[in-house]
Formats: structure tokens, sequence, C-alpha cells
């Protein structure tokens, strides 16, 4: 060893100082990932249990766009959709069957699902409240619909003018109409970790309402996170309670970042068992019955970390902001995904 390499080489004193110092830093890491149930620190509690492939539930012509003040014009809807199945989505939801009075922006939906190019293994959902917007998505050809209740009376009351125990009796209705003729049913609760009329919601509520909702017949419940004002810590609490009652592979977690947990929390999901995501391109979104509600977690920043964790979801993340970039010059505004962001600044 040649002697410039020599006194290159750390000393003794110094090695076992980084060292010290590393092994404090593991020690803290092994601490926090227990307090909040993190798993797959190397030398914690093993890899972590994350699912080898993640469906994605791409929501933004729905979620998305029916929030946006100005209308968006159809066509632009349409090309949007058009374009996420071509990133390789397998499901997109498209649009409301809801009052046009209560959400104006989603008063399109006929010519939105029968506008849009159907791609084979692609499923189109759309969400219907109740009987009336379910017969009128049917005839319109759409062969999965989404049901969505709430955890939150205030909430419930708001978004579909009626208790839950009233959502879940019309829901019974929908299913059963559904089942009737070979339609999907996917179920939504909203507020699962705190409502922005009442605050806090008891992960019990939670488990309740899904449960009702999955023995009725849907085949899927989605959480949602409705004001993003959930943490990897109660997150946890809340599936802890829901995974009593339902298996983690008939789950779905959906985030809004409004306080830009949305990652954090998706990965807690997943290594709890849950493998079905749903995200918004361009993190587009808000709900208008649900006060402060930003945008859902982008679709680019979810397949960014799944692809980073080596977990496949079928997408090709180019094309995937391609679509959320083709949106945001539409409507004149920001791509939030953090992933569009840094790839637009290279
Ligand atoms: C549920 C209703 C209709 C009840 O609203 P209502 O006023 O109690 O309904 P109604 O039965 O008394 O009927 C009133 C009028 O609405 C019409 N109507 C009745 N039903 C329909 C229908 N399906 N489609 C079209 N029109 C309908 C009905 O025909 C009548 O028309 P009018 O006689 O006044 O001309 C209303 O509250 C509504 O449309 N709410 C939708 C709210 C909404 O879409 N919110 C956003 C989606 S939820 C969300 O974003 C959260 C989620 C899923 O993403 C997950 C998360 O983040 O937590």
């Amino acid at each position: 060893m040649t002697r410039e390499r020599l006194s290159r080489r750390p000393s003794a004193t110094t090695t076992m100082s980084r060292l010290l110092c590393r092994a404090d830093v593991f020690s803290a890491l092994k601490a926090f990932c227990r307090s909040y149930g993190v798993a797959g620190i190397r030398g914690s509690s093993g890899p972590p249990p994350c699912p080898q492939k993640v469906k994605i539930v791409e929501v933004g012509p729905r979620d998305g766009l029916q929030n946006e003040k100005a209308l968006v014009p159809t066509q632009v809807k349409i090309e949007l959709i058009n374009r996420l199945a071509r990133a390789g989505h397998c499901a997109v939801e498209v649009t409301s069957f809801v009052s046009p009075k209560w959400v104006p922006q989603m008063a399109d939906h006929l010519e939105v699902v029968q506008g849009i190019q159907r791609l084979t293994g692609v499923s189109y959902p759309v969400l219907t409240p109740n009987l009336k917007g379910f017969q009128a998505a049917f005839q319109a050809g759409c062969k999965e619909v989404a049901i969505f209740g709430a955890a939150s009376e205030s909430f419930s009351q708001k978004n579909i003018n009626c208790s839950i125990a009233e959502s879940l009796r019309r829901f019974e209705g929908v299913v059963e109409a559904a089942k009737r003729v070979g339609v999907k049913v996917r179920g939504y609760v909203s507020c699962v970790c705190g409502c922005p009329y009442e605050g806090p919601i008891s992960p019990r509520t939670v488990a309740e309402v899904a449960r009702t909702m999955y023995q009725m017949g849907c085949y899927e419940i989605s959480l949602g996170d409705t004001i993003g004002i959930g943490t990897p810590g109660s997150v946890r609490l809340m599936l802890e309670e829901v995974l009593k009652v339902l298996p983690a592979d008939v789950l779905a977690i959906h985030c809004h970042d409004t306080y830009g947990q949305a990652l954090p929390n998706i990965l807690t999901a997943l290594q709890m068992g849950v493998s079905v995501v749903d995200a918004s391109v361009a993190g587009l979104g808000g709900c208008p019955y649900a006060r402060g509600a930003s945008g859902n977690v982008a679709t680019e920043d979810v397949v960014y970390m799944l692809h980073g964790l080596h977990i496949e979801t079928g997408l090709d993340l180019d094309k995937l902001i391609e679509a959320g970039n083709y949106i945001c010059d539409h409507l004149n505004r920001q791509n939030m995904s953090k992933v569009s962001q840094a790839k637009a600044k290279r």
C-alpha cells in the first residue's frame, strides 16, 4: 500500500467514533420503527412485508376534476382518460352519476362514458350515490360502479344529504340492482382518519361501515382519508381495527396529501397487507363537500415510490407524467406531482 493511500486510512479512533455514531443513528431508527410499527429496517423486524404488485386505481378524472372551479371541456376529460389508460392503468374512475346541482363539474357524465375509447382489460368505474344514478350509469353501458359512504354523520349529510344509516339502505338497493345485471360494485368509506366537521373519527365506526358495505356485496372497500389528516400512526390504528373485520386483500387506501402524509400513509397500508392504492394524476383533486381537502396523492409520486421498492404497477411513468402535464396545461395550474416537478427541472 502506498504512503498516500495509507495516510488516507482513518485512524482506529476515528473509525470507532464513526461506528458508534452509526450505531446511535441505527438504534434511533429502530426505535422509531418500533414506535410507529414500520418494518423493514434490516435488523429491526425483517424485510418490509410489502406486496410485489400493487394495483393503482386512477381517480384523477373524477376525484381530481370534480372540484375544479371552471368547467373542464368534455373532450379534454375524454383525452385525459384515454391517455391514462394508454399509460398502463387497469382502472380509471371516469365520472360520477350524481346530481348536476350538487356537482356541476360531473354533469357531462353521459358524454364522457360514451366518448372514451375503452381498452381491453381496463375498467372504467363511475360513482353512483343512489338507484337513479345506478340506472343511468347502467343504461350508458357502465360495467362497474362505486357507492360512497362515510364514517362521519356530518360528512354524510353534507355530501349525500342523508345519515349513514339511510345511505347504507340506499346502497343496498344499488348493490342489489347491480348484482342482478352483473355490474361490479366498489365501496368507499370517507373520513377514515378524521372529518372536516366532526374532527376525530373512531376506527371502530370505520370498521363497522366498511364491513357493512363489504357484506352488502362490494368487491372492494376503499378507505378514504378525505382531508388528508392521517399520519402513519393513525392510519395504522385505523387499519388495525378494519383488519379485525375484513381481510387486507379486499381493501384499498385512498389518501389526500393535505398535510404531506400521503406517501408514508400509503407505505404503512402496504406494509399491513393492502395492495390497492387510489391516486390522482398530477395530484388533482379534493372533495367539494370536505372543506380544506387538498388534492389526492399524485399518481406519478406513488408510482415512483413503488418502482423504487421494486413493486410492479404495470404503469409507464413517462406516459403518466405526460398525461399529468396535459391536464395541467388545460387547467392552467401547477402540476402537484413532486416527481413531475423534479423531472421538468432536469
Ligand atoms: C345523492 C344526492 C343526489 C342526494 O341529493 P338530494 O337533493 O337529497 O336528492 P333527491 O333525491 O331529493 O333529488 C333532488 C334532485 O336531484 C336529482 N337526483 C337525485 N339523484 C340523482 C343522480 N344520481 N343523478 C342525477 N340527478 C339526481 C333528482 O332527480 C332531483 O332533481 P330535481 O327534481 O330537483 O330536478 C346528492 O347529494 C349528490 O348528488 N351528492 C353527490 C356529492 C358528490 O358527488 N360528492 C363528491 C364525491 S364523494 C368524494 O369525493 C369522496 C371520495 C369518494 O373521493 C373518497 C374520499 O376522498 O373520502
